[in-house]
């Protein structure tokens, strides 16, 4: 008998034919209080669970009591609790390396668009405003050549050194838990404390998970170390910033501007004051939605729980220790 799974998120035809040759398959619309409810049985019955997004928290696994596998369609897990799935003994699976290049893309979007104004002037010229020569009221600043810090030198922060490095000619400066041989080898980047990096970046860009020791890493105090030039640039997990104290900031002009793909509630609330300030970009978290990236994650995801329900994980598990 095949075993069951519970799948949360739709998947390309292909891939959810390859998920059925493999198990038997109960699809719901995403994990609500409805979904949970209505579909009990299957979840009770459920040997592995593959989808994005929803939270996966110790309520939830006492209604899958035979689950034995997890396979998140992202590289961050925030949104699990690793802490209880690993006393169960349940393998977490993500999907990291398949998205890094297309989310060090998005976070250069997100430099030049911050920096050149590009969303904004776009928008003027739709709504008819370029009638002469532009002035300086729609200029907006180099990014060549700028200090670039990035906040977390791991996969994405390493190819998005590689870029502003090599495409862009811009000193990198970063900060890590430890130092990274490659990034300072590969792009000469040096390693530095918080402090330092906030006083000295003119891009700030965060490429960290979430955790308790990133949530709020970026208040009032650390802004307020930046320079009024600066642009923060946040791609990894909305709460690692406070958002409070950023509108703030954006508003008197202790930084110039943010670039932003990721808020503390998603989606951003439509009456949310980043959405009134013209000094912010504002994305709604695309850094690895590209049809490519998307379908290589879906692909990763797929074969990540065939492989940890057959008791053959050799790659992208969180939890390694529960194989022991
Ligand atoms: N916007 C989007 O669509 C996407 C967002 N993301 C987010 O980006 C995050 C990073 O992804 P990825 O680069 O693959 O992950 P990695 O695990 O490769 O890199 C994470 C980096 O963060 C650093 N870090 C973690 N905790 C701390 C801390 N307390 N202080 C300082 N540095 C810390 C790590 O430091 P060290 O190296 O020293 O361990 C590491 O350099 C994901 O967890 C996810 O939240 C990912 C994909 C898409
Ligand atoms: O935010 C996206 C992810 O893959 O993590």
């Amino acid at each position: 008998m095949k075993p069951e799974v519970l799948l949360y998120k739709s998947l390309p035809d292909d891939l959810r034919a390859r998920l059925d040759e493999h198990f038997t398959v109960t699809a719901i619309n995403g994990l609500s209080p409805e979904t949970i409810a209505e579909h009990a049985e299957a979840l009770a019955r459920a040997e592995g669970m593959i989808g994005s997004s929803s939270t996966v928290d110790q309520a939830l696994l006492e209604k899958m009591p035979k689950l034995r596998a997890a396979s998140t369609i992202s590289v961050g897990y925030d949104n699990f609790d690793v802490e209880a799935l690993n006393q169960r003994g349940i393998v977490l699976m993500h999907t990291p390396t398949v998205l890094t290049e297309t989310v060090a893309d998005t976070m250069m979007a997100l430099v030049l668009s911050s920096a050149r104004r590009v969303v904004e002037v776009a928008e003027r010229v739709k709504a008819g405003e370029w009638r002469r020569s532009i002035g300086p009221d729609w200029f907006g600043i180099d990014v060549h050549h700028k200090k670039m810090g990035i906040l977390g030198m791991g996969r994405i922060g390493l190819a998005l050194a590689q870029r502003a490095h090599h495409g862009f000619g811009m000193p990198i400066l970063y900060n890590a838990r430890k130092h990274h041989e490659e990034a300072e080898s590969r792009f000469n980047a040096q390693y530095c404390d918080l402090d330092t990096l906030l006083r000295e970046s003119d891009f700030l860009c965060i490429s960290l998970p979430l955790t308790e020791q990133t949530h709020h890493m970026i208040g009032r105090e650390q802004l307020a170390k930046m320079k009024p030039s600066a642009i923060l640039i946040n791609a990894g997990r909305g709460p690692v910033v406070d958002e409070q104290a950023l509108i703030a900031a954006l508003k008197d002009k202790t930084i110039h501007a943010a670039g932003l793909d990721v808020f503390e509630q998603e989606p951003l609330p439509v009456d949310s004051e980043l959405l009134t300030l013209p000094n912010v970009v504002a994305l709604p978290h695309i850094g690895s939605a590209t049809h490519e990236t998307r379908y290589g994650m879906a692909r990763d995801a797929v074969d990540n729980l065939i492989a940890a329900l057959a008791g053959k994980v050799e790659k992208n598990c969180v939890n390694p220790q529960v194989l022991r």
